[in-house]
């Protein structure tokens, strides 16, 4: 069914401009600003990516940046980001901003809740007060943030799950983003994604696919992944779901994930992806490098002058040893989880650049081999 709404406005579009097997690359044509794709958006949960300012940030070479309704509703709150004039001024971020829909938080951060047909009410982690999330009231928060693309409030179910379980949760999904699409205020250049459910079975992922693409969205976000099932099964799972997404829309990977979990899920047609796995470990002395992650915290960094990567394209990259952020770290200074969060997100955002290029010039599978071949070598 198609909704009147959103017949009528320009939407955002994403566009191809090269395959690579079945990675592609394109550029994602937003209200906010054109981002090529594979894009990893860095996770900005409470109107900031931790650690960074948005400079920072854009130093990196970020396109889009993520932020969570779950986290903001409760502070400051939508109404209040709205008085300030939406995310984007309050933090002064031009560029395009996706939020979440708030479910998977509530859910994961295990907050008392109780789920029915119409939504889930739950007590906030910061005061205990007791909130409520519907489709309709999560894509009013979102629209007050002013997100650029809004995602549909969905329910991730825990795996392993029976095919039953996956099967209702699924369903009831479907129903929540009909409701969330017609709560949707469509503008010019603005989106909203669906999320795909199923779990791991196929029959279940068809359906769901079927049933979002009915009700037509500007993109589609395949959920119920990176909740502990594992990469194989993750992949196999992307291998017979990517395929039944439409092929002019954009995909988005939901909560992903390490180095070589980006690279296999562009190589299985995924655009877009978050996770906090970057920024997290910039807090926790863990350094994403050509050569697998490092733990700066360990004694054989004390007198280590090497820098982290030999590229030396951010303020971080090309100026401190290896040393001086063991110290920073050893003496507990703000500093490190800084320097550290801006080196891993500017790996991150090389990473995508490379696999994009590769997939422009068609030699993904070669760098695929070199990449994985560095990785495994570990520090050099
Ligand atoms: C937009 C909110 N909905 C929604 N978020 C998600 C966030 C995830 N994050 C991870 N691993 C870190 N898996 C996810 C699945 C979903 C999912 O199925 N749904």
């Amino acid at each position: 069914m198609s909704n009147h709404k959103t017949d009528h406005a320009i939407k955002m579009t994403w566009v191809p401009e090269a395959s690579c097997g079945m990675a592609r690359a394109g550029h994602l044509h937003t209200r906010h600003g054109t981002v090529p794709t594979p894009t990893f958006m860095p996770v900005g949960t409470v109107g900031t990516v931790k650690g960074m300012t948005m400079d920072a940030v854009r130093s990196t070479g970020a396109g889009i940046v993520l932020g969570n309704t779950y986290h903001l509703m409760l502070r400051p709150t939508a109404d209040r980001v709205q008085k300030l004039g939406g995310l984007h001024r309050m933090m002064d971020w031009p560029g395009p901003i996706l939020t979440d829909s708030g479910g998977f938080q509530v859910m994961s951060l295990g907050a008392l809740r109780k789920l029915d047909e119409d939504g889930v009410t739950f007590r906030s982690h910061i005061d205990g007060s007791k909130h409520r999330l519907t489709p309709e009231i999560s894509t009013d928060i979102q629209f007050k943030l002013d997100a650029t693309i809004t995602m549909a409030f969905d329910e991730c179910p825990a795996l392993p799950a029976t095919p039953e379980v996956l099967r209702k949760s699924m369903e009831m999904s479907m129903r929540w983003a009909a409701r969330s699409r017609e709560a949707f205020v469509a503008r010019e250049g603005y989106g909203q994604f669906g999320i795909v459910q199923g779990g791991t079975e196929r029959d279940l992922r068809e359906y769901s696919i079927k049933a979002l693409t009915e009700i037509g969205f500007e993109g589609y976000a395949i959920g119920g992944l990176a909740v502990g099932e594992g990469q194989e099964l993750m992949f196999s799972t992307l291998d017979f779901t990517t395929p039944m997404l439409p092929q002019d829309k954009a995909r988005y990977l939901m909560g992903v994930g390490t180095p070589d979990d980006l690279l296999g899920a562009v190589m299985r047609g995924v655009d877009m992806f978050d996770c906090v796995m970057p920024s997290r470990a910039g807090r926790t002395a863990r350094a994403y490098t050509e050569r697998g992650p490092i733990n700066l915290r360990n004694a054989r960094f004390a007198e280590d002058t090497r820098t982290l990567t030999p590229h030396d394209d951010t303020p971080v990259a090309g100026r401190y040893s290896r040393a001086y952020l063991h110290h920073l770290f050893r003496a507990n200074e703000m500093l490190g989880p800084m320097l550290l969060t801006w080196h891993n997100l500017a790996y991150y955002q090389r990473l995508m650049r490379q696999i994009r290029a590769a997939i422009v010039d068609g030699t993904l599978d070669v760098l695929a081999v070199k990449l994985r071949e560095d990785w495994a070598k570990g520090d050099w």
